[in-house]
């Protein structure tokens, strides 16, 4: 597994304001697309491309284009959703797929409600988006599902992540595949609820308001 931690003045500063507690929901999704966006600059730099003949105005040229298969995205609801337009503003073509995650709050074990994938992920690039690695148990699951559709070259978004859940991927990736992390930030810990600290709190309850 790899790890990149983003680090420029300007994710710094947006972060902060979206760590705030006072941010309201509007801005917070605002500050999370920005974000995604400075991230997918980092998360995309070894995405494959190929030669491409083309004439300017001027000549005969050759440039470099995306190859096929497409890369897919995947957001994990309901979080990861606020991170989506980011990331296909930049990636305008890729596929997107979808999981549905939720923690229980008193297991902290990830439950499924959601599966969207194409069946058939081999050779496909694949980005994760979700804005928080805590324990790690919905990341894990959620490359498990990629790596299920033959999926080998998986990079998580994350905009958090705590020491705990990075060990928790490490620990269930292990070696099996091109597994990379790019987040904005590496938190201190966990706090006895599976929070992250200092953290943004509940980022799905930030971005689109508290759901019973
Ligand atoms: O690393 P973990 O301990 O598994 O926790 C991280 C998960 O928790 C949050 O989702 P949540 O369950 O709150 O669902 P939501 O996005 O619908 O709010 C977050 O968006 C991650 O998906
Ligand atoms: O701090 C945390 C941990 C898990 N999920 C969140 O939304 N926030
Ligand atoms: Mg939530």
């Amino acid at each position: 597994m790899r790890l990149h931690v983003a680090e420029h003045p300007l994710i710094a500063h947006k972060l902060t304001v979206l760590r705030d507690v006072r941010t309201p929901s509007p801005l917070f999704r605002q500050l999370t697309e920005e974000l995604v966006t400075l991230l997918a600059y980092e998360a995309t730099r070894d995405i494959r491309t190929e030669p491409w003949e083309i004439t300017t105005p001027v000549t005969d040229t050759v440039g470099r284009k995306l190859t096929e298969p497409r890369p897919i995205v995947v957001p994990i609801l309901r979080a990861g959703l606020g991170m989506l337009e980011g990331m296909t503003r930049l990636l305008p073509t890729a596929e997107v797929g979808f999981l549905g995650l939720q923690r229980n709050e008193e297991t902290l074990e990830a439950i499924t409600y959601a599966n969207r994938l194409p069946d058939d992920l081999s050779g496909r690039q694949c980005y994760v988006l979700d804005p928080m690695l805590a324990t790690g148990g919905t990341l894990v699951a959620a490359i498990e599902y990629l790596f299920e559709r033959g999926a080998r070259d998986v990079t998580a978004v994350t905009l958090l992540a705590a020491p705990e859940g990075l060990r928790a991927v490490q620990e269930a990736i292990g070696e099996r595949a091109d597994v990379t992390i790019v987040t904005a930030s590496v938190d201190e810990r966990l706090n006895s609820k599976g929070y992250i600290v200092p953290g943004l709190g509940d980022a799905g309850d930030r971005l689109y308001g508290v759901v019973d």
